[in-house]
């Protein structure tokens, strides 16, 4: 059977139960809001990181359902609590309208996402006193969640943060290196650069004041992150 699912989220698996009923299984997110165009019920069962939804069309005739889904983060994961609630089943029922329901009495504010919650690559680098203890492991490791295809390694002296690129050849490994210099010339951090066997590039960021990992290693690595290689690494073979 065709689904008509409007992903936006990362991992979901969605089985088609029958005629009129999906069920749903999201990871990883403490709230979802289902927008379902054709569905009549909405129930969920939160158990951990997931999620298990089942949606209803109500209408045995239909094949298939519509359904939006749209998943939002909240609450206590590394992004930070937005303060975010669940939705009341009206509010569901309504497509998220413009009236917001709620208890009576209760204020309604609109929280700006501070912190960890705004893009790590948006995020200017900043001044680490000296005195600032480096990251520990655990807490590097909670932010490698946020930087793709990073690592994190341990030196002589302490942790590093590190990335490897595979290139297409020489001349492509020197271009990525300038334009990695001119991401981290505008962000007054830099990483250390190694071309190494004439075509991979590898990176390793820390804060060198404080001998190990600051939030501006992650903030410089996401940066990093958003460069464009697609033309600087090798072409994927397609196989007949
Ligand atoms: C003086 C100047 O602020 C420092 O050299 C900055 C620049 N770039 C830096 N880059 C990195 N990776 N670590 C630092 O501590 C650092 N400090």
């Amino acid at each position: 059977m065709q689904r008509w699912v409007n992903q936006q989220v990362s991992s979901m698996a969605v089985t088609v139960l029958s005629c009129s009923e999906i069920l749903c299984l999201v990871n990883n997110t403490s709230s979802l809001h289902l927008i379902p165009s054709a569905a009549s019920k909405v129930w969920g069962r939160q158990k951990a990181n997931m999620s298990l939804i089942r949606l209803s069309s109500g209408k045995k005739s239909k094949v298939g359902v519509k359904l939006k889904l749209v998943v939002r983060a909240a609450g206590g994961d590394f992004l930070g609590d937005f303060g975010a609630r669940d939705p009341f089943p009206a509010e569901i029922e309504s497509k998220f309208g413009e009236k917001v329901l709620g208890n009576p009495g209760t204020d309604h504010k609109i929280l700006i996402p501070s912190g960890l919650a705004l893009s790590l690559a948006n995020k200017p680098c900043t001044p680490i006193p000296s005195g600032q203890p480096p990251m520990s492991r655990q807490e590097a490791t909670t932010l490698l969640r946020k930087v793709v295809g990073w690592r994190i390694v341990e030196d002589d002296d302490g942790l590093r943060l590190q990335c490897l690129w595979k290139v297409k050849n020489f001349t492509a490994g020197i271009e990525l290196m300038k334009r990695i210099a001119a991401v981290a010339e505008a962000a007054g951090h830099h990483p250390d650069l190694h071309l190494e066997a004439g075509n991979s590039v590898r990176a390793r960021i820390w804060t060198h004041s404080i001998g190990g990992l600051s939030l501006n290693d992650f903030i410089l690595a996401a940066k990093m992150d958003q460069i464009n290689i697609s033309d600087l690494i090798p072409r994927k073979r397609a196989w007949a």
